[in-house]
């Protein structure tokens, strides 16, 4: 713009505004008189008003005010900065809200389950939620949002679940009772636990956070459930890192899981036998499902294969890891669909607990599954198929792995899942890299040196 034109503009706009605020004088002596009046009936109506208001609402109870605080605080948070279209409209603990938590929660089918996903805005939760949908089973998602990655990508799967009618609740595992208040509101059948602090080198830089969520947040999931009636069957997710130092391979649910690399690993077994205790005294029946390096499209941007990718596509140099005496390291990763696939088989054999109210009444069943794709591939070998998939070549640094709660190697041997629900992997890592690969460029927008072709080899993600 030219400066003139700059100039004349506010000249302008400085005649405007004294000529407005010249105006204003005027005005307000004029109606100075009339305010007077106009003031002091409205004294008279508010007075009136507020006495109205005190004769039908008398003072609230502590506790009743601390709920109607509480239940404001969370309708607030869902209400926030985040708010999706749909949790605006029913604040946690009001009719409609029990309305939504009730829909979604009802199966479409006869002798539908009814699933509380806790984690349902994470990767695995999101995919399993939408299967357990699909085929007509009530669900009602959980999840706390934090910012442990990008929150935006756990909002944009939250879009894509209320596409199918199925309502994330927000909340956090240690808020007891918006636990307790999901149970008086629904009888669920079962619990899919899939909420956690995952990643094992973060607990290193936030220990605290794992004990938060895989510990305390369990056992309180654990004591709603044990009080519920009825009790829920439950089914979780523990880790391939329960492993840790073992040396025998394939892993195999009887080998040793006492010595964890990572605190992160540690709290997962912790789980592990925190699931055997509320077992035994309360009669419920658990599942802890040990999940090798689940990849694939909506996955989480801490992992390696994600931000592997990311970084190969800005050119940034990528640390591949290799063990102290110079060896691969290799992962047994495994596709999300399959891993999906397993978590709907553990909760379609999931018996019913046996206790109701708190009281153990029976025998319940406790089950620990490996769910891997039972063929390790080297990282070396997954930056390979990332370059040959983004067209791109990855700046490699080969290092030593760190000493920060890695193992070496995972392999899983499957046979009792496989045994007891079918369970099969499908998915070679080659092509369920290309689905996370197609599926990455269409939810980043990215137009790289990406063959398209590649990816429509297998059909869509
Ligand atoms: O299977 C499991 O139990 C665990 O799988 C993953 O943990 P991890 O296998 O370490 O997955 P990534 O962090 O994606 O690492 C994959 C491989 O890449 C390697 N890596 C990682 C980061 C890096 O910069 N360079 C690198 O070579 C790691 O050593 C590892 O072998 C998940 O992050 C855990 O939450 C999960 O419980």
């Amino acid at each position: 713009m030219p400066l003139s034109a700059t100039a004349d503009t506010s000249k302008t706009v400085k005649l405007e505004r004294y000529n407005s605020y010249l105006r204003k004088i005027h005005s307000t002596k004029v109606l100075n008189a009339s305010s007077k009046v106009l003031f002091r009936a409205t004294l008279l109506v508010a007075l009136v008003l507020v006495l109205l208001f005190a004769i039908n609402y008398p003072p609230l109870s502590d506790s009743r005010a601390a709920a109607a605080h509480h239940l404001h605080r969370r309708s607030f948070l869902s209400t926030g900065l985040f708010s999706s279209s749909s949790s605006s409209s029913s604040s946690i603990g009001g009719a409609a809200w029990e309305k939504r938590v009730r829909q979604s929660s009802t199966a479409k089918r006869p002798h539908g389950l009814s699933v509380l996903v806790t984690g349902a805005a994470g990767f695995v939760g999101s995919h399993c939620s939408l299967a357990l949908r699909k085929r007509g089973d009530g669900v009602l998602g959980f999840d706390n949002f934090n910012d442990y990655y990008d929150p935006s990508l756990k909002r944009a799967r939250q879009e894509l679940l209320e596409k199918q009618q199925v309502f994330i609740v927000e909340g956090d595992l240690n808020d007891g009772p918006l636990l307790r208040k999901l149970f008086d509101v629904v009888p669920f059948t079962h619990i899919l636990h899939l909420a956690a602090q995952a990643g094992v080198r973060y607990a290193m830089k936030n220990p605290q956070s794992y004990i938060a969520s895989n510990i305390a947040g369990f056992v309180n999931l654990l004591e709603v459930a044990k009080a519920a009636n009825p009790q829920p069957a439950i089914v979780w997710a523990s880790s391939s890192s329960v492993y840790g130092l073992n040396t025998e391979n394939p892993f195999s649910e009887e080998h040793r899981t006492d010595q964890p690399a990572s605190l992160y690993a540690a709290t997962k077994k912790a789980g592990e036998e925190i699931a055997h205790t509320y077992n035994h005294i309360y009669g419920l029946s658990l599942t802890g499902l040990r999940f090798f390096t689940v990849y694939g499209p909506w996955g989480r941007p801490d992992m390696a294969y994600f931000f592997f990718t990311k970084d190969i596509l800005h050119g940034k140099s990528i640390d591949i890891y290799r063990t102290q005496d110079n060896q691969e390291v290799a992962r047994d990763f495994t596709y999300i669909d399959d891993i999906v696939k397993g978590c709907v088989g553990a909760l379609d054999t999931a018996e019913k607990s046996t206790g109701s109210g708190g009281k153990k009444r029976g025998q319940a069943q406790l089950r620990v599954y490996n769910l891997g794709n039972t063929s390790p591939v080297p990282v070396g070998r997954l930056v390979s198929i990332l370059e040959g998939l983004l067209g791109t070549k990855a700046k490699k640094h080969l290092i030593k792995m760190p000493r920060n709660g890695d193992v070496p190697y995972t392999h899983a041997n499957v046979s009792l899942a496989y045994k007891d629900f079918g369970y099969k992997p499908t998915t070679d890592l080659a092509a369920g890299l290309r689905k996370f690969v197609k599926w990455y460029v269409g939810y980043y927008g990215i137009q790289p040196r990406v063959k398209k072709e590649n990816f429509h080899a297998e059909g869509s993600a």
